[in-house]
């Protein structure tokens, strides 16, 4: 990998995806593309390199594929957050909506430790909603949140805005504009 051009060249786009107005960024082109893969994930993990990170938390689905990379590399263990009932044993849950509709998420309640230095991972970040529920179940099961990291930043739209006002760092690697 060269550079971050060659990254944002392996995302393809596609308009009207799975609404009208929506341009789907699809990452499955960057996760099937070796180099691109591993920039993305390297660059990613680079500045928490060294912080004693306990736990990475994943949100399903594209969230597991990039935060299980990550943890790999960080020597964390792995959260997911998943949809609605796919959990065995006790959970917390959320509501939440997203750029094209509303879901609940939940989390095993035994997940985390009380203090455990987490990092939220997403392959994009567009209206927050998703992130932002996510944000919510960690704290409310103690985990300080160190910082949240995605692929892509939708930045037309308030989903970094809204992380930082909750206090969350927010770092991506692509920015795109429009919806
Ligand atoms: O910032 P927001 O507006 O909340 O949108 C971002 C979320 O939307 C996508 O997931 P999606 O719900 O489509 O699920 P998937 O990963 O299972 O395809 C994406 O992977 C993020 O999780
Ligand atoms: N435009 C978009 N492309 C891919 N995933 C998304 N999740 C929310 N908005 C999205």
């Amino acid at each position: 990998m060269r550079d971050k051009y060659e990254l944002v060249d392996s995302i393809r786009s596609i308009p009207d995806y799975p609404k009208p107005g929506i341009i789907f960024r699809d990452i499955t082109t960057l996760l099937g593309d070796p180099r691109a893969f591993r920039c993305a994930v390297d660059e990613l993990v680079q500045p928490y390199v060294g912080m004693k990170i306990d736990k990475i938390a994943g949100i399903e689905a594209r969230g597991f594929i990039i935060g299980g990379a990550i943890a790999h590399q960080l020597s964390a263990g792995f959260i997911p957050i998943r949809k609605k009932g796919k959990l065995p044993d006790k959970t917390v849950s959320m509501t939440y909506s997203l750029e094209y509709g509303e879901d609940e998420m939940e989390m095993h309640v035994d997940a985390i430790k009380p203090g455990e230095k987490v990092i939220l991972v997403d392959d994009l970040i567009a209206t927050g909603g998703t992130a932002e529920g996510a944000v919510k179940l960690l704290r409310q099961i103690g985990a300080e949140l160190v910082s949240a990291c995605f692929i892509i930043d939708l930045k037309d739209l308030p989903g970094r805005k809204k992380l930082e006002d909750m206090g969350v760092e927010v770092r991506s690697l692509v920015q795109f504009e429009g919806h």
